[in-house]
């Protein structure tokens, strides 16, 4: 994998009327996870997708060296394919990087239309997507949502593995996620108003 880095110097996000972060800095170089922890409606979506390029911070600046790939709730699978068909438009799209379908427990379910698949099996073949891309740069929303214990033991040794390889990672969840060396990003619940007013 190439060098690659995810940075972010003096963000700040305000969503409607709310100033939900500010001031917001971090820097991961290759071969490092950052997991953005907080209570709920802090902002841990919002800096995801300002990560991403999705979404405008009021103020500061994120840089970013790598191909990236977004994991959140939406899993950009044709609801009405069977699940390979689904999985392999975007492998089309995507290009050759291999994927483990037993691994991910997705073997008995390839003929499935994507609709029927549980909230679990989704999130699992949103996994695919992710590892399909082969992309540098992992963001990762609530990627643990809806596992069972050995699916979230999956995701982090997916997770460590990327790392390992020299990809980065920032992983936003109020679950525990158990990556080695992964440093810790609180998002306060507390944030004065008056910073951009
Ligand atoms: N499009 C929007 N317009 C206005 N406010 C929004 C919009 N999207 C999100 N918000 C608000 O921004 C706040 C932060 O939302 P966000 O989804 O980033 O939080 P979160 O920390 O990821 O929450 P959770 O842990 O519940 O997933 C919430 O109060 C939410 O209502």
């Amino acid at each position: 994998m190439e060098p690659c880095r995810l940075a972010a110097t003096e963000l700040a996000c305000r969503r409607g009327e709310r100033l939900l972060f500010a001031g917001l800095s971090l820097a991961l170089e290759s071969g490092s996870a950052c997991h953005v922890t907080g209570p709920n409606g802090v902002g841990k979506s919002s800096m995801i997708r300002i990560m991403a390029g999705l979404l405008c911070p009021l103020a500061g600046s994120v840089e970013r060296q790598g191909s990236m790939a977004l994991l959140d709730q939406n899993i950009a699978l044709d609801e009405h394919q069977p699940l390979a068909k689904a999985l392999d438009f975007w492998s089309g799209i995507d290009g050759s990087a291999t994927v483990d379908l037993a691994r991910l427990g997705l073997s008995d379910l390839l003929d499935v239309p994507v609709r029927y698949l549980s909230t679990g099996q989704r999130k699992r073949a949103a996994l695919a997507r992710l590892l399909g891309q082969g992309a540098d740069i992992w963001l990762l929303d609530e990627p643990l949502n809806g596992l069972d214990s050995e699916a979230v033991a999956l995701v982090e040794a997916l997770v460590a593995e990327h790392v390992a390889a020299g990809g980065v990672a920032l992983i936003a969840s109020h679950q525990p996620i158990a990556v080695a060396g992964m440093s810790k990003l609180h998002l306060p619940d507390f944030v004065p108003q008056d910073a951009y007013a």
